[in-house]
């Protein structure tokens, strides 16, 4: 056996400690600029406190109803998310196109409650879309999936990125109606109660799909 070996071996004595010298700032660690500390702390109050927020779901290509069901599964399996409440099935006639120019979709709405703040919900929302293979070429045009955030908890915000509302959900019979069967209560922030706007929407084609379901997930 080696002097080393026996210096290392489990029946040696402890070497005395040498007492480490005073600690110094890392001079590579930078402060972290206040914008940060702001949005990490917003972050973590969203943490605490999950939010309601309502999600559309509509498809009009390939199969509809498997589309928007793994939809809901996907927000289900999303971390910070929990989906509290799915409507009916609706086949409703493409709005703000062509009559004709498109085959009819399907369409759905999602109660969710969430720790993910806004813009996450909506990477995750685009994130879903691209799982389907959604295809963005024209506005409006036929896609397989689109999930379009309704409301945030009430939220008011005119950031293109992300509008709160939807900009166009006071006006679309196929996001009130199922909205509405989910939530008989529900307000458009800015634009009154869903029971009391659906009245004013006319006939735009949207038909109770009846003999279909989407399943809450456990
Ligand atoms: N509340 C919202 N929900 C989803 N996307 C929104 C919202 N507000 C703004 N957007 C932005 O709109 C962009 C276009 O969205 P999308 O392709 O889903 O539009 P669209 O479904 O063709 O039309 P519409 O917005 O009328 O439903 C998105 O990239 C997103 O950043
Ligand atoms: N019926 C119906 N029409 C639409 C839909 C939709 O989901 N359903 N989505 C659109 C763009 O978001 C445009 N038109």
């Amino acid at each position: 056996m080696t002097p080393s070996n026996a210096a290392s071996s489990p029946t040696s004595p402890t070497p005395p400690t040498t007492p480490s010298p005073p600690s110094r700032p890392d001079p590579t660690v930078q402060p972290v600029p206040p914008a940060v500390v702001e949005q990490v702390d917003a972050a973590d109050s969203t943490l605490q406190n999950p939010k309601r927020a309502v999600v559309a779901l509509g498809s009009n290509q390939g199969n509809r109803l498997e589309t928007l069901q793994g939809a809901v599964d996907a927000l289900a399996d999303t971390p910070g998310m929990r989906v509290k409440a799915v409507s009916p099935v609706y086949e409703t006639e493409p709005w703000g196109v062509e009559p004709g120019s498109q085959p009819s979709y399907f369409n759905a709405v999602v109660i969710i409650k969430t720790t993910l703040p806004p813009s996450s919900l909506l990477e995750r929302a685009h994130a879903i879309e691209e799982a389907f293979e959604r295809v963005r070429d024209t506005r409006w045009g036929p896609r397989t999936l689109d999930v379009d955030i309704v409301d945030y908890q009430g939220a008011v915000s005119d950031d293109p990125g992300l509008t709160l509302p939807h900009p166009r959900a006071h006006e679309r019979a196929f996001v009130l109606v199922p909205w509405h069967d989910v939530e008989p209560g529900a307000e458009v922030a800015g634009r009154g109660a869903v029971a009391d706007l659906l009245p004013g929407l006319g006939d735009q084609g949207v038909a109770r799909r009846a003999d279909l379901d989407l399943v809450l997930p456990d």
